[in-house]
């Protein structure tokens, strides 16, 4: 019996959760930047290429895909003709970077190389608002706060934040992520900057060189009020032994300190290697003369300096810090000031910045300050600003960024292997969603990936993003990219398994097959479920092209491009020439053809077809004796 469903895709979203945000992140409205993440694999540059390689040329003509795929909507016009164009980005498609605060020149001219720049410091939470949805990049520093509200003004056309220093607690990063805007950081070239201006701080504090120097100003000489305290010998805990920690230590070091650190993360063979212990919380802030600060602002670290800790604190103790303001319950720090518990502090950070100028704490005779200068050399800003501009256009070409921080960071060379099998990926996503019947409800959806590679060396997050996009995008209102991918796919109820199956090939390619299974759903085309009862479908990358191996327990071999006509029927002589005549009367170019038997006498013919043919001709194919079920569909 034929199947009358001859619609390529259900227009009722199979998902089950419907909820969603009252701000939806935005779909089809946004921009094909971001683009190999971004780019469906219907993308007509794909297509154009695959056409015109024959297969000895596939393996070429795919990293010429990925190049191109990678590069940004503007350069991709070029090859895409007027009915396949991408949604532009903005009327002239060159980028728009907006720059918050002041970033050293060199990443400014990098950034005018690239796309249209603007820098406007200093505006308020509403005109950022106002100007956001103009801009593809926005690049910011420490005084900017990029909230969900920024994200939703945006109206998806935001694609990249880049920070351009370490600290993002100033970003919402989860509305970035849920927005699929990607944030990027440079968290590498300001870090001796930041390390110098602790130990400025050390000294300075240590020896009240701010204080005196004011005092003299006021026409003042104290010689015995500011008598300091040494520093050799003295016992330093170095709390958060990351980069800027670590060079804290390493100078401190130099200085004759005796040096330990609490980081719960930090590998202490690391520590060691520098000559410092690494210690508990409690017997870093029990032993220490002096605590420096260097974790990032996180809900576990804000507020964890506060009344109760800084009571198991020596009396007397010395704090710098340079990470951020939050970490320390300041009004505690006043208190503990006040009791002589804290003997001194130096601040470079604040919970609120600027602090407002009453506070007890600045006004506080034994605080040393600095505007949050940490990061502010020249070097350090030059290199911070260049480390940026270059996150930035790079994620705006589409490349995967190595300082991404709400997106997994895939290096380059890992990508590249990758690159076919991610096409592979969407296509199996986008194909087994068309095979669930409209009305029934994906929750579960399992991927095994056969390979002969040690699990450790295959990263599965690029495909299982893809064959999450290939899933939900045709169905959805959703746009899916590496940033979001997780995060839609839960917010639609659906899990995603993923299972790796050992197999005895080459290791020299990253993945045999990958499977795709959706459970508990009904099939529009039921030789498409396995015995298990799944929509089960299974595909490898031949000739660097993706193809279609198994369709529930039938053996098919399809290069998945363009559309397929997917026919069950008796095995007999002559099906391939009745199902074949149809077409070619129509008018319909067939590009492949394949026939898989199972041992019932039954056959699967899957017809690789390059247009849709109309709804006549699909009647017609149904209406072809001993064609038990046919499907068509889009890919
Ligand atoms: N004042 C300024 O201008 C600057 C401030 N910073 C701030 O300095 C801090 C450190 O920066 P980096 O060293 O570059 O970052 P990093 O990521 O290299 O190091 C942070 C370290 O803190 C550790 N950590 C996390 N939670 C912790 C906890 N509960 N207790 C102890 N350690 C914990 C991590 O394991 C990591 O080793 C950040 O907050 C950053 O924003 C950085 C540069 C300039
Ligand atoms: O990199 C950091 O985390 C900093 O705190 C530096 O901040 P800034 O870029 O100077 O506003």
């Amino acid at each position: 019996m034929a199947s009358s469903s001859i619609k390529a895709i259900s227009t009722t979203s199979p998902f089950t959760a419907s909820s969603s945000p009252s701000s939806q992140p935005p779909s089809s409205s946004k921009p094909s930047l971001l683009s190999f993440l971004h780019t469906s694999s219907s993308n007509p540059i794909s297509l154009k290429l695959s056409h015109s390689h024959s297969h000895a040329h596939n393996s070429h003509s795919h990293s010429f895909l990925i190049t191109n795929v990678l590069k940004t909507a503007d350069s991709c016009e070029t090859s895409v003709s007027k009915s396949q164009k991408l949604k532009p980005t903005s009327s002239d498609s060159t980028p728009t970077i907006l720059v918050s605060e002041k970033l050293g020149e060199a990443g400014l001219q990098v950034l005018r190389g690239f796309g249209n720049l603007e820098c406007a410091y200093n505006l308020s939470p509403e005109e950022l608002c106002a100007k956001i949805s103009t801009c593809d990049a926005l690049i910011v520093r420490s005084g900017t706060k990029v909230t969900r509200q920024v994200f939703e003004a945006a109206k998806g056309r935001l694609k990249v934040v880049g920070r351009a220093g370490v600290g993002i607690d100033n970003v919402d990063l989860q509305a970035a992520t849920e927005f699929g805007c990607l944030v990027v950081n440079a968290p590498t070239a300001n870090t001796v900057a930041a390390a110098e201006h602790g130990i400025a701080l050390l000294t300075a504090m240590s020896r009240n060189v701010a204080q005196a120097d004011a005092s003299i100003k006021a026409g003042k000489w104290l010689r015995n009020k500011y008598v300091g305290v040494s520093l050799v010998g003295k016992t330093l805990a170095v709390m958060g032994f990351g980069k800027v920690g670590s060079e804290v230590a390493r100078r401190a070091k130099g200085l004759g300190m005796n040096v330990i650190s609490h980081d719960p993360y930090a590998p202490a063979d690391r520590a060691r290697a520098v000559g410092v212990d690494l210690v508990s919380f409690e017997q870093a802030i029990a032993t220490a003369d002096f605590i420096s600060l260097h974790m990032p602002l996180t809900p576990a670290t804000s507020k964890v300096f506060n009344d109760e800790t800084f009571a198991k604190m020596k009396k007397g103790v010395r704090i710098i810090n340079v990470a951020r303001g939050g970490v320390i319950d300041e009004d505690a720090l006043v208190r503990a000031l006040d009791s002589g518990v804290v003997a001194q502090a130096a601040l470079d950070v604040f919970t609120e910045e600027p602090p407002p100028k009453d506070s007890k704490l600045v006004q506080h005779e034994n605080v040393t300050l600095t505007p949050h200068l940490g990061a502010s050399t020249k070097e350090a800003q030059e290199g911070v600003a260049i480390e940026i501009a270059e996150a930035v256009v790079g994620a705006l070409k589409g490349e995967l960024s190595a300082t991404a921080v709400n997106a997994p960071m895939v290096p380059p060379e890992v990508l590249s292997e990758l690159s076919p099998y991610v096409v592979l990926a969407e296509k199996l996503g986008k194909l087994a969603v068309q095979l669930v019947a409209g009305g029934s409800g994906i929750t579960s959806v399992r991927v095994v990936y056969k390979s002969a590679r040690d699990p450790d060396d295959l990263d599965t997050r690029l495909l299982r993003a893809m064959i999450t996009k290939g899933i939900i995008e045709p169905i959805s209102a959703s746009f899916i990219n590496l940033v979001n991918a997780d995060f839609v796919a839960k917010q639609k109820g659906l899990r995603i398994s993923e299972e790796r199956v050992a197999v005895d090939s080459s290791p020299e390619f990253p993945v045999d097959s990958i499977q795709v299974q959706i459970s508990n759903v009904e099939s529009k085309f039921a030789s498409s479920v396995s015995e298990s009862g799944s929509i089960s479908i299974e595909g490898k990358v031949k000739y660097g092209e993706p193809h279609l191996t198994c369709l529930g327990s039938f053996g098919v071999d399809v290069s998945l491009e363009g559309n397929l006509i997917l026919c069950r029927q008796v095995d007999q002589p002559g099906m391939i020439g009745r199902v074949g005549n149809i077409l070619g009367n129509d008018n319909v170019n067939v590009s492949f053809m394949s026939v898989g038997r199972t041992v019932q006498k039954k056959a699967l013919m899957a017809i690789g077809v390059d247009e849709e043919p109309n709804k006549r001709t699909l009647e017609k194919i149904g209406k072809v004796p001993d064609i038990e079920e046919f499907v068509f569909l889009n890919l």
